[in-house]
């Protein structure tokens, strides 16, 4: 038969994951309000609002314009050679027609002879035009999804720690990957059929028409038959694939948890519980997919039988016309091609539209990605130098996190000079890790303002801030690749020598001389291959690698037993005795000989001295000193 089920519908492919975080208020700049405002929806999202939904048609379409313009040529190419091959297409049956009429039917074997060459010079333009328009159409696809990708890396590398709280990383990650993917898989399949299948449809029943008009009549009658069809079970396709989509995202959340909680689930043996949640998810796609496997084999049946029953038809009606004279055989089998033809380019233009529900969805989620303005901007005129020595100034200081009802920071102020030591100590949850990640303007506060030198953070080139702030953070992530390159984060230009005294100073020298490969040691991704306390000393290397002005340690000696937090603070004493040092430690012997103790409190400062003043006079610092230490120890 010459129905060929081309327009097959998408495979499953994994689906991006759902965003249904809190959206947050964009605060930027000085401007922002002391009291946030209730943020406004980005585009295309929805906190509420199922995706999928809420982003229209429009949202595919505009964005594969904008980023097909900048290839044009390719796409040109690819439309110019869709033309030579649909044409040569629609061509060759007129002309085997022809070939049988005239020469096989008179036994003219010149005439075959001499027709077939040219009917095989016309599918050899044919299949080479195929072929140069699948590769210029993959060309413009695969250039739109790498700019895709590359636009999204960038806008990510603007966002400030907000945005990609809001978010979320697996949620970035997988709207750079597979929603690209959709999107480009949707490109390649319309380029390589949208132009196809109308030129294919009008240019095969002009043909047939013009070959015979009674018998077009029934190619005529069936198309519009089939037509319905086919939008009817597009129509159920649509919220089958949708069920589909859901379900892969609930399987991709198992799979995730279980992966990153794999040790907790080990030590809880909970492993019976994740099966199941991992099989009910599973069976649960079983049964989607059998869903739209039905769908998609009840598509495919349908079309054939109706792509049969026109053939019989023609057949049938041809044969009677031939018989009385009025057709040739020739003519009978190219209007079984043309019926073919137009009936394949309807059902393949239908596998685009079955697409468009998934590269919808993909397509909101890039847009809301795109534009989502970075709450944290670089000013228009950014001050790029300072000229002191690194004060840093923390003046009033209010932060809420976004979607949070209260404020973590309320007035706080910290004053921290260099060549001194100023600590920051408060119970689990007081928001001493906020204030630090403020520093650095990882989020920008509410009220107040935070100085260094007298400058404004708002005010200060990032790159000037990045710097002057050397933050070591709580949990400290190291990077895949080796110790060398994790500790040159700070400064790529840092000598061997240099990387080896930072070391010494973080008190890691001796662990990585005892690693095989010294500082060309390998490093697993997050920094796994090592222990949580030479983690953190590697990270607090990597800070004295880029010798900021002013350093931050979150807690940077936790992992570490006594002795070796005590020789590395002392080390730094001497090490980096210049720079301004902001230490938030859990552990008052950690703090206790700091210039400076700032006791937080539930998020406001309620009291700053030195650890003798305070032990006097705070009943919170006394609290926490006298949870740790004996009255005697304390003294
Ligand atoms: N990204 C975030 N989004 C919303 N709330 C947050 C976020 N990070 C922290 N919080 C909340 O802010 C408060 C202060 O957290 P923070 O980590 O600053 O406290 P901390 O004093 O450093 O605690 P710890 O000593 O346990 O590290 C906590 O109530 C926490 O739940």
């Amino acid at each position: 038969m010459l129905v060929r089920m081309t327009g097959k519908p998408p495979s499953p492919v994994t689906p991006p994951d759902r965003f249904g975080a809190p959206t947050s208020p964009q605060t930027g700049g000085r401007s922002a309000p002391a009291t946030p405002t209730e943020p406004p929806t980005p585009k295309g999202a929805g906190s509420e609002a199922d995706p999928e939904e809420s982003s229209p048609e429009g949202h595919v379409f505009r964005l594969i314009g904008e980023y097909l313009r900048p290839h044009r040529r390719p796409l040109v190419l690819t439309v110019v050679f869709q033309i030579v091959q649909t044409m040569a297409t629609l061509y060759v049956p007129t002309l085997n027609a022809d070939l049988i009429n005239n020469g096989v039917a008179q036994g003219d074997t010149d005439y075959v002879l001499r027709h077939g060459g040219f009917m095989l010079a016309v599918t050899l333009v044919q299949i080479t035009a195929a072929g140069l328009a699948v590769y210029f159409g993959a060309k413009a696809a695969m250039a739109v999804g790498r700019d895709l990708r590359a636009d999204l890396f960038a806008q990510v590398q603007r966002f400030s720690a907000a945005e990609m709280d809001r978010f979320g990383a697996p949620s970035l990650i997988t709207r750079t990957t597979n929603d690209v993917t959709q999107i480009v898989t949707m490109l390649v399949m319309a380029l390589t059929m949208l132009l196809t299948a109308p030129i294919a449809a009008v240019g095969g029943l002009a043909l047939a028409l013009s070959l015979d008009v009674p018998m077009a009549g029934v190619l005529l009658a069936a198309m519009p038959v089939v037509a319905v069809v086919i939008y009817g079970i597009v129509r159920a396709m649509i919220p089958a694939s949708r069920i589909m989509q859901r379900c892969i995202d609930g399987i991709n959340q198992v799979m995730r948890e279980h992966i990153t909680g794999i040790r907790v689930i080990r030590a809880f043996v909970r492993d019976d519980h994740e099966q199941r949640r991992f099989s009910d998810a599973n069976a649960e796609l079983t049964d989607a997919s059998l869903r739209v496997g039905r769908v998609q084999a009840f598509f495919g049946a349908t079309a054939m039988v109706f792509g049969n029953i026109t053939a019989i038809a023609i057949v049938w009606i041809g044969a009677g016309r031939i018989a009385d004279g009025t057709l040739q055989i020739g003519d009978l089998i190219a209007f079984l091609t043309y019926a073919g033809q137009i009936l394949g380019a309807v059902m393949m233009s239908m596998g685009v539209f079955m697409m468009l529900p998934r590269a919808k969805v993909a397509a909101g989620r890039i847009r809301e990605v795109l534009d989502t303005e970075p709450g944290i901007a670089n000013p228009a005129e950014p001050v790029t130098e300072l000229v002191g020595l690194g004060e840093l100034d923390v003046k009033g200081v209010t932060f809420r996190y976004a979607g949070a009802e209260e404020a973590v920071l309320r007035d706080v102020d910290l004053v921290a000079r260099p060549g001194q030591t100023t600590a920051v100590i408060g119970s689990t949850g007081s928001g001493k890790t906020t204030l630090l990640h403020l520093i650095p303007r990882l989020f920008d506060v509410d009220a107040g303002a935070i100085r260094v030198d007298g400058v404004d953070l708002r005010d200060m080139d990032r790159a000037l801030i990045a710097r002057t702030i050397g933050l070591v953070p709580q949990r400290a992530y190291l990077f895949s690749g080796t110790v060398g390159s994790n500790l040159r984060y700070g400064d790529p230009d840092a000598s061997d020598e240099d990387l080896w005294h930072a070391l010494e100073v973080a008190q890691a020298a001796d662990f990585v001389h005892a690693m095989a490969d010294g500082l060309d040691t390998v490093i697993g991704q997050g920094g796994t291959t090592v222990s949580g306390g030479q983690r953190q000393r590697l990270a607090i290397a990597r800070t004295l690698v880029a010798r900021p002005k002013v350093y931050l340690f979150d807690d940077s000696f936790s992992a570490l037993d006594t002795a070796t937090d005590a020789a590395l603070r002392a080390a730094l004493a001497t090490e980096i005795a210049d720079a301004a040092q902001v230490i938030v430690a859990q552990r008052v012997s950690t703090i206790r000989d700091a210039d400076r103790i700032v006791v937080l409190d539930a998020g406001r400062v309620v009291g700053t001295g030195t650890h003798e003043e305070l032990l006097a006079t705070n009943p919170v610092y006394h609290e926490i000193v006298t949870s740790q230490l004996t009255l005697q120890e304390a003294l």
